[in-house]
């Protein structure tokens, strides 16, 4: 899987993306992130890339060409263009199952916003979604951008060591995970449940989904909810 992300600061791409499971993935050659310059693509003799807003207001918006001149140069030998995913608060938020849905996407385009906005021709012209992932305001579309590529990388064939890796985390089965514990199995007098120590494997994943059920229902009762009317007869 492919990410071409439109930004005005690639090098945070290049440092974060090549740590750990998506850098390992990268190596593989299972995901590829390519961070591209929108500076470089200014007509402009200073390398301008945003100007004042139409109507005043405070701060700057980006402008069209650099952004445009950039997406119609990585996608002009492409049959199939790829989506183009914008970072945007005003987005659909993200969640696991719209994860799970993008990470069967072949390529994605992600534009990353700056300043007080971009200009909304941009968005008429080459977004096909805006995606949140969440209901706050940060300084650029980067980190959403590195958000999204985590959560929906995870969730591509081969990048975890297996699939059970995360069908068993929280919100892919609709509950919240169950606790996890390693050695020593007795800490500072603190005791691993004894059920995870018998072995008894039918037993321990009984008590998992006991466990997941019980907190998904103290934590997030809005998802309880949903797992209760989903699974009403074996509750
Ligand atoms: N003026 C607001 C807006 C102008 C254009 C650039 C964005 C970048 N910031 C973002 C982007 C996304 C999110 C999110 N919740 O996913 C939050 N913040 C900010």
């Amino acid at each position: 899987m492919k990410f071409d992300v439109l930004t005005l600061f690639p090098e945070l791409f290049n440092i974060v993306m090549r740590e750990s499971i998506i850098g390992r993935a990268q190596e593989n050659g299972i995901i590829k992130v390519n961070a591209i310059n929108i500076r470089d693509y200014s007509k402009d003799k200073h390398k301008k890339v945003d100007d004042y807003p139409f109507g005043g207001g405070t701060g700057m918006v980006m402008t069209c060409q650099p952004v445009i001149d950039a997406y119609n140069d990585i996608t002009k030998d492409m049959t199939v263009k790829p989506k183009v995913i914008y970072m945007s608060p005003q987005g659909r938020v993200l969640n696991q199952k719209i994860a799970k849905e993008l990470s069967t996407e072949e390529h994605l385009i992600l534009l990353c916003g700056h300043y007080e906005g971009i200009d909304e021709r941009i968005i008429e012209e080459i977004v096909d979604e805006e995606i949140s992932i969440g209901d706050y305001v940060l300084t650029g579309g980067e980190l959403p951008a590195m958000v999204l590529i985590d959560c929906v990388s995870r969730l591509v064939q081969g990048v975890l060591a297996s699939e059970n890796s995360y069908s068993e985390e929280s919100h892919f089965n609709g509950l919240l995970e169950y606790p996890q514990y390693t050695r020593p199995a007795d800490y500072n007098g603190k005791k691993v449940p004894d059920i995870l120590l018998s072995g008894h494997h039918a037993n321990i994943e009984k008590w998992r989904t006991q466990q997941s059920i019980e907190r998904t229902k103290q934590k997030r009762p809005d998802m309880y909810e949903v797992y209760e009317r989903t699974h009403k007869k074996n509750l």
